[in-house]
């Protein structure tokens, strides 16, 4: 078998298309657009890229944007004195802060500090807690939002009973990963570190999420044949004698391609989803706080 790619920049491009309409829609009925924040403290050379990309996008669909860049030195009194006043900012009605932050900062400090309704990452407890109890009025995290959205395209009989393998489980992707799909009803394993025998553990996996940070660990033997596989990973390879750095997942694309039915690819897949959701996150959270109804569900 051969996969076919699932395309997340095509199915990113199409989802910002949509919120562009609800935008206008909005505009036109309300007179106001929503407004995110995006704030970035230090210069990691790869967050100043998805920086660029948000910022880029979220004017693209009409929406007004807010870049916040602040040096690596920044106190932390300094930093929540600005997610406070975003807070108080009725332009503003999506807050992002990029993570990873200085060293000096206390991140769950300042996760803690956003408004739960402008928290459109989805990593605010109110918000996480919210998703653990299948509360539907949950602001989702965007990277796993994305999967699932790229997931439910691959499988249109639906994914209840699937077996699930979420490889990582961190806060942002492994755990709210895991999450919406117990929501979907698949049967969900998360593995990370300490799992024994992870490569029979996947085999076991219709739907194979990995979130790892480690480039091409996922090897094409892991992959259950006719298998959907969602590659989180970003990693950034310097290849001998090549002068820029390539991007990578974590699963070894091609042999993993030889099993699969379906698979995203390393750029192009998740990455794109991410900032849609981002987005559709955003208008959701403005709608909300203008108590008005959404036509995003
Ligand atoms: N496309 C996108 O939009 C996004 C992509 N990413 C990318 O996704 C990847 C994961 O990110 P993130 O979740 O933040 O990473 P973290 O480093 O926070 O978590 C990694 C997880 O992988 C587990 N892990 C590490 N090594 C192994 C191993 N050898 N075998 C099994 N599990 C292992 C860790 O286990 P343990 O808990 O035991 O340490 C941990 O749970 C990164 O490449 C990141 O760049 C992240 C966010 C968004
Ligand atoms: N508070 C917070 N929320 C996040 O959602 C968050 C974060 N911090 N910190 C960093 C990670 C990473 N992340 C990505 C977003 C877009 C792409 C993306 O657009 N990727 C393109 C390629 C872009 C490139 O060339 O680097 C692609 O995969 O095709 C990747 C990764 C969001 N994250
Ligand atoms: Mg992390």
């Amino acid at each position: 078998m051969s996969a076919s790619i699932i395309d997340g920049k095509a199915a990113a491009q199409a989802l910002r298309d949509r919120l562009a309409i609800e935008v206008s829609r909005i505009d036109a009925e309300h007179s106001w657009v929503p407004g995110l924040a995006v704030v970035l403290v230090g210069e990691d050379p790869a967050s100043q890229v998805y920086v660029r990309n948000k910022g880029k996008q979220t004017a693209e669909a009409g929406m007004r944007s807010f870049e916040h860049k602040l040096p690596a030195s920044t106190s932390e009194r300094e930093l929540l004195d600005l997610v406070e006043s975003l807070n108080r900012d009725d332009a503003v009605n999506g807050i992002l802060v990029q993570l990873p932050l200085p060293e000096h900062i206390d991140a769950q400090l300042v996760i803690e500090t956003i408004d739960p309704a402008k928290d459109v990452d989805g990593f605010h407890p109110m918000n996480t807690g919210a998703l653990s109890n299948g509360d539907p009025t949950a602001l989702v995290p965007c990277t796993p939002l994305g999967c699932l959205m790229m997931l439910r395209e691959q499988f249109p009989e639906g994914i209840a009973g699937l077996n699930a393998v979420v490889v990582g489980r961190s806060n942002i992707v492994g755990k709210p990963m895991a999450q919406l799909l117990i929501a979907e009803s698949c049967t969900v394993t998360v593995a990370h570190s300490k799992t024994r025998d992870l490569p029979a553990l996947c085999r076991t996996a219709d739907i194979l999420v990995a979130a790892v940070g480690r480039p091409e660990m996922v090897r094409g033997d892991w992959v259950k044949e006719g298998a959907v596989v969602i590659d989180v990973g970003i990693n950034r390879v310097q290849l001998e004698g090549q002068e820029k750095a390539r991007l990578v997942g974590d699963v070894a694309f091609a042999e993993a391609a030889e099993r699969a039915k379906a698979i995203t690819p390393v750029p192009g897949g998740v990455g794109p989803m991410t900032i849609a959701c981002l987005l559709r996150n955003t208008v959701v959270a403005a709608c909300r706080q203008h108590r008005v109804v959404c036509e995003l569900g």
